[in-house]
């Protein structure tokens, strides 16, 4: 060895047989390293002068570093400390594999994805359950925001002609308007003419169509409960349904 006084050494166990450890430090049963990792005390032949206690955790880096003039490094997925005692230097080397306590915040991160993080309650993300999208492109001058212009420039969505909206008008009435220009449909409690709507609507004419002739407002509701229809088809309102029919 160039320097006697340098000693490098990879987590050694007890003394072999032959080996007098006495020989080497007269203090060899006072020294003693912690490894948080394993909690097995391993003993280092080094030339003690009192008790040295090496600690592999970060609430106790201090007593290495400045009762010993050690330092820690983390180098890769090891971890590094050099010590001193009396006139010697050494250097630990921890190569063991990481704990799970190093992997935690990791997997806090991948919480977003919902998968593997069934252990910890704290780091469970709530699994949004929702309805899978059903939006239909529209087709070119169909967008909300042209729909939005012509509601506010079209005379009469509603087909009224001059009748007021705010007549009551019966579910029998509501069930003969299911002709091309006449869409008529109740959600809650409001008669509409959605016919000016259909190729506007996000979710395609199709779905649309289910909800003429009739109350559509569960159906409204299981796709969409969020919408502002009343804004929507302000223009297109006909009239109120007539509960009592
Ligand atoms: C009668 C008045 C209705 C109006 C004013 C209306 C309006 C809308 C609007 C604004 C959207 C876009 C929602 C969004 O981007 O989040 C939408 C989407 C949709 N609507 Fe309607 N809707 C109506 C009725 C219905 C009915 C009766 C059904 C089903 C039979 C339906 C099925 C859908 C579907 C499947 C979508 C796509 C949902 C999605 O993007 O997840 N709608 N509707």
């Amino acid at each position: 060895m160039a320097n006697d006084d340098d000693f490098t050494f990879c987590r050694v166990g007890p003394p072999v047989d032959g080996f007098e450890a006495q020989k080497v430090a007269d203090h060899i049963n006072e020294i003693h390293i912690d490894d948080e990792n394993t909690k097995a005390a391993s003993k280092e032949v080094v030339d003690g002068t009192s008790e040295t206690h090496i600690d592999n955790g970060n609430a106790n880096a201090a007593d290495s570093s400045d009762q010993n003039g050690g330092s820690l490094r983390e180098v890769g997925a090891s971890s590094y400390k050099q010590g001193t005692v009396g006139s010697l230097t050494f250097n630990v080397v921890d190569a063991s594999p990481r704990k799970e306590v190093d992997q935690q915040p990791k997997q806090s991160g991948q919480g977003v994805a919902g998968s593997s993080n069934k252990a910890s309650p704290e780091t469970k993300t709530p699994a949004r359950k929702s309805a899978p999208r059903a939006k239909v492109p529209f087709e070119k001058g169909y967008s909300q925001m042209d729909w939005l212009k012509l509601t506010r420039t079209h005379p009469d969505l509603a087909g009224l002609k001059g009748q007021s909206n705010r007549r009551l008008i019966s579910l029998n009435e509501v069930k003969q308007n299911q002709s091309e220009g006449s869409m008529w449909t109740v959600l809650k409690g409001r008669v509409y003419n959605i016919a000016p709507y259909m190729k506007f609507h996000p979710g395609g004419v199709e779905m649309l169509m289910k909800a003429v002739g009739k109350d559509c407002t569960s159906l409204f509701n299981k796709y969409h409960a969020w919408v502002n229809a009343e804004f929507l088809l302000e223009k297109c309102l006909v009239g109120i349904l007539d509960e009592g029919q």
